[in-house]
């Protein structure tokens, strides 16, 4: 909607959130420059924002890299980034059509592979455009490659993760590497169309996060973030109302037990929503191993 997104990122910061995520896809990146520039003037400084941007499928071909990045500075009204990440690993057709489909639904892809954007995606860093460089939706081995034969480290993973897509192997490899895991979707979307696939209408009403938010006298919502902030995942909680926006930043007045970590962790179920469907068949789609 229409200014949804300005309110609800003018709404955050005054709340004292800090970390914004966006991307070209979302095209919702002028919205959040205008949210952040009335925050600038009436006194938050710069480097007390911390805001991540992404480059789009349709921008993988190393020429198109800068120009996609500097459109999203020009579009936040910013000067750098604090973090810009690779949104996904495999290279959609060039071109302003976000999602380049054939009649059958399926990619139209580019025989370019994300290392040739990563080295493009490295030299942002080197022009001060970008302070930190990262992946998104990539699988260990992805990860591993980048880490092995990319000049500079990924700062972070940013996956789907929730109670029931724990990513346990992914965040054991991501804290070895010294590389953040951040958690999209970390509420699995409560009352949307994918969510139906979990038995309870939704992970906010499963019997065990609903049982542990009782007993601290928290929320559902509070708990599936803390669960995420106690194993050092990064949470970007998507909420619109000022009620939700405030409930998602009340974490720091409770402390979830190992038992209850445990608990949590022992409901994962490999409950992905967000498949990139598309692109399935490219050899490059992330989710044919297990993260
Ligand atoms: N890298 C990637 O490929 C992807 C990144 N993302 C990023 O992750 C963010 C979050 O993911 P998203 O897909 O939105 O999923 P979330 O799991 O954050 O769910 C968002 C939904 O939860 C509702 N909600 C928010 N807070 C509460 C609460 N306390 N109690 C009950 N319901 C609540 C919101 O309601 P309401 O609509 O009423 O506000 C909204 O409908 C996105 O905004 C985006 O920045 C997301 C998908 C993919
Ligand atoms: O980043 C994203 C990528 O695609 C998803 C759906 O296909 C979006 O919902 C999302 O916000």
């Amino acid at each position: 909607k229409q200014n949804e997104c300005y309110q609800a990122v003018k709404t955050a910061l005054q709340m004292g959130y800090r970390h914004i995520d966006t991307a070209e896809y979302y095209q919702n990146e002028k919205e959040i420059g205008q949210a952040l520039l009335e925050q600038f003037t009436s006194g938050l400084k710069r480097e007390e924002a911390f805001v991540t941007s992404k480059l789009w499928n349709t921008r993988h071909h190393p020429d198109d890299v800068l120009p996609a990045c500097q459109r999203s500075l020009t579009d936040l009204g910013l000067d750098y980034l604090d973090l810009y990440l690779m949104h996904f690993p495999v290279a959609y057709a060039r071109g302003d059509n976000f999602l380049p489909y054939d009649d059958k639904g399926q990619a139209l892809t580019m025989d370019i592979h994300f290392m040739d954007t990563w080295k493009s995606m490295e030299q942002l860093v080197d022009a001060g455009l970008v302070k930190a460089i990262g992946v998104s939706s990539f699988n260990i081995s992805q990860m591993e490659e980048v880490l092995t034969n990319g000049r500079i480290k990924p700062a972070v993973n940013q996956v789907e993760s929730h109670p029931y897509l724990g990513c346990h192997r992914l965040l054991e490899y991501c804290t070895a590497k010294g590389v953040v895991l951040t958690a999209f979707c970390p509420l699995a979307r409560p009352g949307s169309k994918e969510a139906e696939q979990y038995g309870v209408a939704s992970l906010l009403q499963d019997p065990v996060i609903v049982e542990i938010s009782k007993k601290h006298g928290k929320t559902p919502a509070q708990v599936c973030l803390k669960w995420q902030v106690q194993r050092n995942v990064a949470v970007i909680p998507m909420g619109t109302t000022p009620a939700m926006i405030q409930e998602n930043s009340q974490l720091f007045d409770f402390e979830l037990s190992e038992a209850e970590m445990s608990s949590i962790n022992m409901l994962d179920k490999n409950g992905r929503m967000v498949w990139f469907q598309p692109s399935e068949t490219h050899p490059l789609w992330p989710f044919n191993e297990e993260f």
